[in-house]
């Protein structure tokens, strides 16, 4: 009988056993909850923001244009990692369309992507200087929640104390698809970096897996927060 079902669901591209789990941390579980805790964040309000995750060779990536923090397993698309091939479609939507910034991370061995457009990033991007022809990049050091964010990717540990924390900035685009080329280069110029600002619009977070995303994630949102308001003090982020 299971595999009557499982056959039927295949062939009309619904596959419902890849997303059907009494598993809080499957992913097609794990990502309803997590946008439900992000809503409450300011991350992904007004249908914006989303996470993706990797698990094996499968990629599940969230619906576009809906309310992220109300979605069902049932709404959760899947990708073959490999061929890009959609193994389940919910007909009734269409796949994010953050998912070529999603898989560009999962290129560089991401495990989770998050994509946010918390104010604080937001403000954080319009609080660095745009310099034409420049790289734009935030930077900060000598606060203590820089060590929750790692090293880099293939270094052992997080950053200390006194290491400066470096974000790279992208500038927006009408589209979101259009941001991967210029998120494709901010990750080779930064090898070390899990993640980057979009000028007006945003941030991709991405981690070894989901807990670390999330928790980069966070850390990120605390810092943008403390950085916003240490420049309304008159602050400095660096000593130089
Ligand atoms: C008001 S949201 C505009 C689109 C966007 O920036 C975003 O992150 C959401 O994209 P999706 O296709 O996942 O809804
Ligand atoms: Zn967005």
């Amino acid at each position: 009988m299971m595999a009557i079902e499982t056959a039927m669901s295949s062939n009309d591209g619904s596959n419902h056993h890849l997303v059907h789990s009494d598993d809080p941390m499957h992913p097609a579980n794990h990502i309803c909850t997590l946008c439900a805790k992000f809503y409450t964040l300011g991350w992904v309000t007004g249908t914006g923001g989303g996470t993706s995750i990797r698990h094996g060779e499968h990629i599940y990536i969230a619906p576009s244009g809906v309310q992220k923090e109300l979605m069902k397993p049932t709404d959760i698309f899947v990708m073959d990692f490999n061929n890009r091939e959609y193994l389940r479609r919910p007909n009734v939507h269409k796949p994010s369309a953050c998912t070529p910034l999603f898989l560009a991370a999962f290129t560089r061995g991401a495990g989770c992507c998050i994509h946010t457009h918390s104010q604080w990033a937001v403000l954080v991007t319009l609080l660095v200087e745009r310099d034409f022809g420049k790289d734009a990049c935030f930077e900060i050091e000598e606060i203590e929640q820089i060590k929750g964010i790692p090293k880099g990717r293939g270094k052992q540990g997080n950053l200390g104390y006194y290491d400066r924390l470096r974000i790279p900035i992208i500038e927006n685009t009408a589209q979101e698809e259009d941001l991967t080329d210029s998120l494709e280069k901010a990750m080779e110029k930064y090898p070390d970096t899990y993640a980057v600002l979009v000028r007006r619009h945003g941030i991709y977070v991405w981690g070894d897996n989901v807990h670390k995303a999330k928790t980069q994630c966070e850390s990120l949102d605390y810092i943008f927060q403390l950085a916003v308001e240490m420049k309304k003090l008159g602050l400095l982020w660096t000593n130089k």
